[in-house]
């Protein structure tokens, strides 16, 4: 079942025939069926943000269409698109934006709150992915009380509560060290294979990419090229370093 197909996306800010104008993207096309895991690489500033941004409705293309689970997103206004983002996407970014006055629990519950669910469904919705990332201990604490790592597994919590079609997450270990890295990542593997998630992120981080069944390239606002796993994650690590030393720039530029 395709999830999410994006034809010719370009995508140019500033005027486009302005002084200022950059052309962040230039034709990209990119299909991702249900229970797709794929990770986006490239140097830094090779249109990655700016291609999740298109892809999930948080910018307009320049061109190009984007349709997410059978809905054309490019065509539709910023009120459906508000709401159709809220109810039918998750995300998960760097930083963790969780409300510092609620709860873990709280936190987790509040798109649900949004969407008028009943108590009972929250309760039940909250303990059962509190279970699967291991926070059920901290549900009552406040974000400033829990460690980085924990307070990843609450966001990506929240951000499936209400069942998205697909979860965008941009850099989404990018503030953790590598033991909390590694078990977001492993959480994410665990949801794409029990629960068919579509998860599509955005990284700069090798050993992060290497959880994910396909790694895209793109360079200059281009698919440059993509690798799927085929062994085991360890060579697919090395393979990933091997097609980013092929891209070109500096390693700490990924
Ligand atoms: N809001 C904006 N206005 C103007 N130019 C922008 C804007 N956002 C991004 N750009 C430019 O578009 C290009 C692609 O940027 P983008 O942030 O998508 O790259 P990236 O691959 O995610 O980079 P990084 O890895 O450094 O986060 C860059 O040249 C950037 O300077």
């Amino acid at each position: 079942m395709v999830i999410l197909e994006a034809n010719k996306i370009t995508k140019v800010y500033g005027e486009a025939s302005g002084e200022g104008a950059t052309t962040a993207l230039r034709g990209v096309s990119l299909s991702m069926n249900k229970g797709d895991f794929i990770a986006i690489m490239g140097p830094s500033g090779s249109g990655k943000t700016t291609l999740l941004n298109v892809l999930s409705g948080i910018d307009r293309p320049t061109s190009g269409e984007v349709m997410l689970a059978g809905h054309f997103i490019s065509e539709m206004s910023g009120d459906d698109l508000a709401l159709y983002r809220r109810r039918q996407l998750g995300f998960v970014f760097q930083e963790f934006n969780l409300l510092d006055s609620l709860t873990v629990k709280e936190n987790i519950m509040l798109p649900m709150v949004l969407e008028h669910k009943s108590a009972g469904a929250m309760e039940e919705k909250v303990q059962k992915l509190a279970r699967l990332f291991d926070i059920e201990d901290i549900l009552h604490k406040y974000p400033y009380h829990i460690s980085g790592g924990q307070q990843q597994r609450t966001a990506v919590s929240r951000a499936l509560v209400n069942e998205p079609s697909i979860l965008f997450a941009d850099e989404p270990t990018g503030n953790l060290d590598s033991k909390s890295a590694a078990a977001i990542m492993e959480c994410f593997e665990k949801i794409v294979r029990d629960l068919s998630t579509t998860i599509l992120l955005v990284t700069h981080d090798v050993f992060a990419a290497s959880y994910c069944q396909k790694v895209v390239f793109i360079k200059d606002g281009l698919i440059h090229s993509h690798i799927v796993k085929k062994g085991t994650r360890k060579e697919f690590l090395n393979q990933i370093m091997d097609n980013l030393a092929v891209l070109g720039g500096r390693t700490h530029d990924f």
